[in-house]
């Protein structure tokens, strides 16, 4: 497993910005995306994700092994926490649960509507979905934003298990989260100074 990106350009409503981007990440490895606010990296996550199309170049493997995660997206308010999670397993051919409820400590939260977690519940929730998807590689945006120590301390442990297992994980994060990887600094290929606030 190899995730590779080849002269990617991405953008936002027709607008370049990100240009000519290479790189690849290989099994039991982290990307870590910097860059100032605005400068593209969500962009980048979501085109990377097959959640936008790409303006020019390639990416491979195809968006069928990646999960893109940490936000409420796809979360069923008036379903509980272990519907969700259900819910997930069963549309990616899992069945089990209990290692996502455990990896963020929800079990005692198991039977909670969505709607009614709190805003450090539902990202936790939005994590431990990753587990449920068994997709090899992750794309995450500021997956830590809400969370508190502990919470930020099990994240890393889960990233670690899974890079551990052989899966790769693309993060855009402002924390030190002490894995093993690259950093790309998303400024480097920054298509057009209008692009940037
Ligand atoms: N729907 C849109 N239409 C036009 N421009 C957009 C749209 N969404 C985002 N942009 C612009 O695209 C650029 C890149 O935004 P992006 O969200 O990828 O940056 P980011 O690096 O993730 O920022 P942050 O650190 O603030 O989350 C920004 O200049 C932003 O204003």
């Amino acid at each position: 497993m190899r995730l590779e990106a080849r002269g990617l350009t991405v953008g936002r409503g027709g607008l370049p910005v990100l240009a000519d981007l290479s790189f690849a990440v290989e099994a039991g490895h982290a990307l870590i995306l910097r860059g100032p606010n605005g400068s593209g990296k969500t962009t980048l996550l979501r085109t990377l994700a097959g959640l936008q199309r790409a303006y020019a170049g390639e990416v491979s493997p195809g968006s069928d092994a990646i999960a893109y995660g940490g936000h409420r997206d796809g979360m069923k308010g008036q379903l509980t926490v272990a519907e969700n999670l259900s819910f997930w397993a069963r549309l990616h051919g899992l069945r089990d649960i209990t290692p996502a409820l455990r990896a963020f400590a929800l079990e005692r939260l198991d039977d909670r509507q969505a709607q009614h977690l709190s805003a450090g519940q539902a990202r936790r929730l939005g994590l431990a979905r990753l587990l449920v998807t068994g997709r090899p590689i992750w794309c995450l945006d500021e997956p830590t934003v809400s969370l508190d120590a502990e919470n930020t301390g099990r994240f890393a442990d889960m990233v670690r298990a899974h890079l551990g297992d052989g899966g790769i994980a693309v993060i855009a994060t402002h924390i030190d989260l002490g894995l093993q990887g690259d950093t790309l600094d998303v400024q480097r290929f920054r298509a057009t100074l209008e692009a940037f606030g």
